[in-house]
């Protein structure tokens, strides 16, 4: 399909006599958000790890704007625009926030760190991407997680991630906390420049927030639909099928 930011084409993954990813094929439009959903060990993370460049897959082809590449590195991934956003390693805990925007990309005048200039940016960028913080100057320890998962998907967006994959974005997360980056999510959407894979084990959440659902199950995407198109009742529907299969396999091993 053309026009997609990503394609992942019959990608396969074995570790050991495992096979993790057997013939993966999934497609992301600019500005979309897919809602990957499977199964306890349907090989999600192991699929987000092959995209973000910390795995090579054993078969199939990763293609970003049309162009086919192999990804050598994570720092290749993100030099291609392609970000992770983790639950608890996003952040240096120690570090306020607005250091935290300019990890590894500090902004210099030399021979001293320019502290009020990332400070300035770092209010301007947050308060643009709608996540109102009192003070930038605050360690990220003593945010909460909703606030800290916040800054790490701004980060990336300002870090120029076309391409962000969210692993459990909402996990141990309260109401409120969820709010806030389902609101994050939504206003990308809306600006429609960054393309976001979710992997999220609450379908009414994903319902909510995604464009299109992918389930991954032995290895495959078996199930296709935009989000208008299907149910909360269709997609638990589906899991709880793939759990009575596999507790019946078991049964009769
Ligand atoms: N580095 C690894 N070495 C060996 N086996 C692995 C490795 N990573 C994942 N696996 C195996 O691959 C399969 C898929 O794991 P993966 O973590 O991708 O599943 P998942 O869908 O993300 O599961 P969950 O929802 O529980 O996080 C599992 O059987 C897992 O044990």
């Amino acid at each position: 399909m053309t026009g997609d930011a990503l394609r992942v084409v019959g990608v396969a993954k074995r570790f050991g006599a495992l096979t993790a990813l057997r013939d993966v094929n999934l497609h992301v439009a600019k500005g979309e958000v897919l809602g990957l959903i499977g199964d306890n060990g349907a090989g999600k993370s192991t699929l987000m790890k092959i995209i973000c460049g910390f795995h090579r897959p054993d078969a199939g082809q990763i293609v970003v704007d049309g162009t086919e590449v192999v990804l050598r590195s994570v720092d290749h991934a993100r030099s291609l625009g392609i970000d992770t956003v983790y639950q608890d390693l996003a952040l240096v805990n120690e570090l306020s926030v607005y250091h935290n925007m300019f990890l590894n990309r500090e902004l210099v005048r030399w021979p001293l760190l320019n502290n009020r200039a990332m400070r300035r940016r770092a209010e301007e960028h947050l308060r643009d991407m709608g996540v109102n913080l009192p003070d930038v100057t605050v360690e990220v320890a003593k945010l909460s997680g909703g606030q800290r998962q916040a800054i790490a998907v701004a980060r990336s967006v300002y870090s120029d991630a076309r391409i962000l994959l969210l692993d459990e974005p909402l996990a141990a997360m309260g109401a409120k906390e969820g709010t806030l980056i389902l609101d994050l999510i939504r206003d990308l959407k809306e600006r429609g420049e960054v393309s976001i894979i979710i992997i999220a084990h609450n379908y009414a959440q994903v319902l909510d927030v995604c464009d299109r659902v992918n389930l991954l199950q032995h290895g495959e995407i078996t199930f296709d639909k935009r989000a208008t198109d299907t149910s909360l009742e269709e997609l638990t529907e589906l899991v709880v099928a793939e759990y009575r299969t596999s507790r019946n396999r078991r049964r009769h091993a």
